[in-house]
């Protein structure tokens, strides 16, 4: 199969993006916008410049930036223009439903209000179904290095936009802080209906992916990685298809793998497990969906039927309604019947 053929298999398959951090898909020329007309000072000197100090040797260097990339986001507009650049990258590579975290307290800390952020975020969802038909859920992601406090405190803030908001999540510096640390806040939150996911096993331990089953009575797991410690759980997480959203570029960036041939989705496939490939924070690590499906399949030689498996997988494991699931994947399976 040369490489050029599969590359456009993986460009125009239809696509569904579900672990992905809006404030991750912040482009250094925006920030440089952004910081602009909202007269804050960025760190570095120029785009070049903050682009070179994206080498980080694990998580916490990375958030570091990350958190620090975010401080110029101050008005509704800021957050609309970000979420609207995301929306046209991912119309352009063929992604069509999106399931994206973003992190109220990275804002609310700053002053920033809770309305601001979300009014922002939302209303270039919107306008992306309308303009793009990219459909949509909106995950509120707490932030684990921050206490259960503040995590109650923006449930209260969420109540509000309860229709707007699906799921909530779990992220930030994992190590050190176990899902245990927020059961309470997650059962308070299911109780409110909305479904519970985690980062868990991206470097911590697998025991923190048991927690987030048994205590925070997850529908997925982010990343996820680390389950392959335990055999026990990689039983449990097939047996009740506990769906893994994968992301194998920020793995690489983060060193969570330390070249993409050693990454996992392969050996996690063969276990039945349901795997998925995500960019988390695309901005940041080098590639959004079509940049990451690219990448593992040159590393680990897939092929167009694996390719098609992972896609599929991506549906089943969204929040999409059963019939619109079903189309999707009967439409995929076509698709590859007629591109294999
Ligand atoms: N990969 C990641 N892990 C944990 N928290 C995050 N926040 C943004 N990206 C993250
Ligand atoms: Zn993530």
């Amino acid at each position: 199969m040369s490489t050029n053929s599969i590359n456009k298999f993986i460009e125009y398959i239809p696509k569904a993006e579900l672990h992905l951090h809006i404030e991750g898909t912040f482009e250094p020329e925006l920030m440089f916008d952004i910081a602009k007309r909202n007269q804050k000072k960025i760190k570095y000197n120029s785009v070049d410049d903050l682009k070179n100090a994206y080498n980080f040797n694990n998580l916490q260097e990375f958030l570091d930036i990350y958190y620090a990339g975010a401080n110029v986001l101050i008005k509704e507009q800021d957050f609309y223009d970000l979420t609207w650049a995301y929306l046209n990258k991912v119309n352009q590579q063929n992604v069509i439903h999106v399931e994206i975290f973003f992190d109220p307290q990275t804002h609310t800390d700053r002053g920033i209000s809770f309305d601001t952020v979300i009014k922002g975020i939302y209303s270039a969802l919107e306008d992306g179904k309308k303009q793009f038909g990219i459909t949509f859920k909106l995950i509120m992601s707490f932030l684990r290095h921050l206490d259960e406090d503040s995590a109650f405190k923006t449930l209260e803030e969420a109540l509000p936009y309860k229709n707007w908001i699906s799921a909530v999540g779990l992220d930030s510096s994992e190590i050190g802080n176990p899902p245990s640390k927020f059961e309470r806040v997650f059962t308070k939150a299911r109780e409110e209906g909305f479904i519970t996911v985690a980062h868990a096993g991206e470097e911590g331990p697998s025991e923190y992916i048991w927690e987030a089953i048994n205590l925070l009575k997850v529908k997925r797991i982010d990343h996820g990685n680390r389950c392959l410690d335990d055999e026990t759980l990689v039983k449990k997480l097939a047996q009740l298809k506990i769906p893994l959203t994968l992301c194998p570029l920020s793995n690489l960036e983060l060193k969570v793998v330390k070249d993409l041939k050693d990454h996992p989705i392969v050996e996690m496939m063969h276990k039945d497990l349901l795997v998925t490939v995500n960019s988390d924070d695309p901005a940041y690590f080098g590639g959004y969906m079509n940049e990451n499906y690219q990448s593992i399949t040159d590393a680990l030689d897939l092929s167009k039927k694996e390719i098609t498996e992972l896609v599929k997988n991506s549906f089943k494991a969204s929040w999409l309604p059963e019939e619109e699931k079903e189309k999707r994947i009967a439409e995929i399976e076509d698709y590859y019947q007629k591109h294999q």
